[in-house]
């Protein structure tokens, strides 16, 4: 019996839409109401949560919708999970829940097993583990840990502040506020606040009119597909691209005290880099005296067919930082040197210290991931995914340019020619029951749960080649 089979016996057998639109009228209601209390301008349609089931989501007009998206990449196991139902009830959730702990100053009896059974999961190399709230919070608290490791590392990691770097931190001056950089790349996403945001280059909506800090952008590799027939083209593209990264280390005008970047950066395109890029980027680093975070908020967890995708490029020694959160529900930074915490208490601190029932529910998700050996399953369906989606190309190569993520899992994505036509396609898509998502300007993307079978996939298929035909 396959894992839905299992967990999920009254999944539907397939999409069914109701309405001639979607939202149709309920929904469009309920968003114009909604609208006087929320921001409810990018509202898709309204769901219905408590009738999602694995992996259909259900909108407020009863239409059954083939989830390919799966919350922003956010949903790991299938809508009302019913192994995360029940560590939802259980008595140290409801703890967790309505006497929510003050992790640094209150913590818990309970709190190191909690800790503990998330660590089992850190990817390769990685010992600890700082929690944080979201994935821009994960890149911003992990800023924060190079920062003050670059820095006692040049005080000496036991001295004190000088009165002057105290007296000029509070004027937000140097040498108590040195400057020092983190280099992005183009197309990255990392988050939407102040420092997230400056390291965030996919579109201008994400930090139009912000202040920023004025950190350099490398350029990513833009790969020619199918790779097997640009080996050579895209190798030049990891020699260029890291030529750049290297060029900004000698001349910027301050330190650069780290590196991040996507194992595949997502909502800027869906782009790949290959495991030459990753560890010339580790070497340069090594070289530079700079620390080398991998942003895993979208790709960790599973998505990829293995838990963490940057193990697959085997990067040596590993990242100083992985963050993480989206499919782990939980985030934070996972990271191996000792002193990249800091050297005193309440540097790196807030009220929470990040959220005791969504570590529980990390640590559930990865063990049920594990356990049910989840990973292989997603890598089958991602193969017989992939492998339909070159014969639907080879049909419809103006739709489905540059198909990319083979071998990695459903983690897929395709172009289409321009934007007006992807409007068209997913709406298409959307009214024939499958919701998928957009990447980039001309991107579509599959964000699928990781209990999304082989007989999803089919009906995926089915439908999208319904739709091109279509277009
Ligand atoms: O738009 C956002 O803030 C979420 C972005 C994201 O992670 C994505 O679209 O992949
Ligand atoms: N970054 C994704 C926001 C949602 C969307 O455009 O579909």
């Amino acid at each position: 019996m396959s894992y839905t089979e299992q967990h999920f016996p009254q999944e539907p057998t397939g999409p069914k839409v109701v309405t001639d639109s979607i939202p149709g009228p309920k929904g469009k209601k309920g968003i114009q109401s909604l609208g006087e209390v929320f921001d409810a301008r990018c509202v898709y349609f309204l769901a219905d949560y408590q009738k999602s089931y694995g992996n259909y989501i259900v909108d407020a007009d009863g239409n059954t919708l083939l989830d390919c998206y799966a919350q922003i990449a956010s949903i790991p196991l299938g809508y009302n999970n019913p192994e995360l139902i029940k560590v939802a009830k259980s008595d140290e959730m409801v703890s967790a829940i309505v006497n929510r702990a003050a992790l640094g100053n209150f913590t818990g009896v309970e709190y190191e097993k909690v800790q503990r059974s998330l660590l089992k999961y850190a990817p390769k190399g990685q010992k600890y583990v700082w929690n944080g709230l979201s994935g821009a919070d994960a890149n911003e608290l992990a800023f924060k840990a190079v920062f003050f490791n670059y820095q006692s590392k040049k005080r000496g990691f036991d001295k004190q502040f000088s009165s002057e770097e105290e007296a000029s931190c509070m004027e937000n001056q140097a040498p108590g506020n040195p400057e020092l950089a983190v280099l992005s790349f183009a197309r990255a996403f990392h988050g939407r606040l102040f420092a997230s945001g400056s390291v965030t280059r996919s579109k201008p909506i994400h930090k139009m009119d912000m202040p920023s800090f004025k950190w350099p952008k490398a350029e990513f590799p833009s790969y020619k597909y199918p790779e097997v027939d640009n080996k050579e083209y895209n190798a030049k593209e990891d020699e260029r691209c890291l030529a750049i990264v290297e060029n900004y280390f000698k001349t910027w005008h301050c330190p650069i005290a780290c590196v991040i970047v996507e194992p595949i950066q997502s909502e800027g395109g869906d782009n790949h880099a290959s495991a030459t890029f990753f560890q010339g980027l580790r070497d340069i680093t090594l070289k530079y005296g700079a620390k080398l975070i991998i942003d895993e908020v979208q790709t960790g967890c599973g998505g990829t067919g293995i838990m963490w995708e940057h193990e697959r490029y085997n990067i040596t020694p590993p990242p100083d930082l992985v963050t993480f959160s989206k499919k782990m529900q939980s985030a934070g930074y996972f990271f191996h040197d000792k002193e990249l915490i800091p050297n005193q208490p309440y540097r790196q601190f807030n009220t929470w210290c990040g959220d005791e029932k969504l570590i529980m529910l990390a640590a559930a998700i990865c063990k049920e991931i594990q356990e049910k050996d989840l990973l292989t399953s997603i890598s089958k369906t991602g193969e017989f995914l992939f492998g339909k989606l070159e014969e639907l190309q080879k049909e419809y190569p103006v739709y489905l340019q540059n198909l990319r993520g083979k071998g990695k899992a459903c983690f897929v994505a395709f172009d289409m020619p321009s934007p007006e036509k992807r409007t068209e396609f997913l709406n298409k898509m959307r009214i024939s029951g499958i919701n998928i998502g957009a990447c980039a300007e001309v991107g579509v993307r599959l964000r699928p749960t990781l209990v999304f079978e082989k007989k999803h996939a089919q009906i995926f298929i089915d439908v999208l080649s319904k739709v091109l035909a279509t277009l």
